[in-house]
């Protein structure tokens, strides 16, 4: 098991955003973290790369708990967030110099992975840029290389659908089904169902910061027929209870 959350109790301040939930993600797998605005992906997300502390329940990543091995912990989780978080002051090639370090990667393979996937996102020529300098989508897919460079056990990729162009997205998409083949864990929130329909291993469906169902497609489909075949479908007739 890579990600294990289990009874996690938590959120801001002493009023928890989320109750009692409990997913795991495998080895290998891709699962959708899929919920309305409000249902508590984020604070999810934020409890998982250590933003936030449990109020109860635990995480272990790689079977570590942070407050155990910060550091192991840490560098198990390759994030890439909804909103792209780049230094203004540093250049492409720097951003991927501090991920080297941070990382303590080898050098020689951290840039040649790089610069395999800045010719895939075509950022190639760019090196010299500062994140001032380009658009959302390419902020998106600087964080993207910083992240895919890593050998990570856990990937956790935070609303990826909105502002890459669909190139980008095709890109990604095999990224993330090569990293799958390698033994990573992915976590990955989303509302674009269509697509998460079409590329998730598995589903983990919170509201109001609880677990309304986890499965399969064809699990869900199964148990919750009557509120129809797409996955869509079934997460609003769950929260609505259609
Ligand atoms: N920094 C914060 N301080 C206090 N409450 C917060 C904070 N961020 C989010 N919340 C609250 O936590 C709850 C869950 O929010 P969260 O951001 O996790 O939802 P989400 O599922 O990621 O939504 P969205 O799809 O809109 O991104 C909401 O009620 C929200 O108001």
């Amino acid at each position: 098991m890579v990600l294990n959350v289990s009874h996690l109790t938590g959120g801001y301040s002493l009023i928890p955003v989320l109750k009692d939930l409990s997913f795991e993600v495998q080895a290998g797998e891709l699962v959708g973290l899929i919920g309305l605005n409000g249902a508590g992906k984020s604070t999810t997300i934020n409890h998982i790369i250590g933003l936030l502390t449990p109020q109860a329940g635990e995480i272990k990543v790689d079977n570590l708990l942070l407050a155990e091995n910060m550091q192991g912990y840490r560098k198990a989780i390759a994030y890439i967030p909804e909103t792209p978080v780049l230094y203004p002051e540093l250049t492409l090639k720097e951003h991927i110099e501090m991920t080297i370090l941070a990382y303590e990667l080898d050098e020689k393979t951290a840039w040649e992975k790089a610069h395999e996937l800045l010719q895939l996102f075509r950022l190639e020529e760019r090196l010299d840029w500062f994140p001032a300098n380009f658009s959302k989508g390419m902020k998106q897919k600087v964080m993207i290389v910083c992240a895919f460079m890593l050998d990570a056990k856990l990937y956790i990729i935070d609303e990826p659908f909105v502002g890459l162009d669909p190139l980008a997205i095709r890109d990604l998409l095999q990224l993330i089904e090569q990293k799958k083949t390698q033994g990573a864990a992915i976590l990955m929130s989303t509302h674009v169902l269509s697509t998460a329909e079409q590329t998730c291993d598995r589903f983990v469906m919170i509201d109001q910061g609880q677990l309304k169902a986890s499965g399969t497609l064809a699990e869900l489909q199964n148990e919750y027929q009557t509120y129809g075949d797409n996955l869509a479908d079934i997460y609003l007739g769950l929260t609505q209870g259609a």
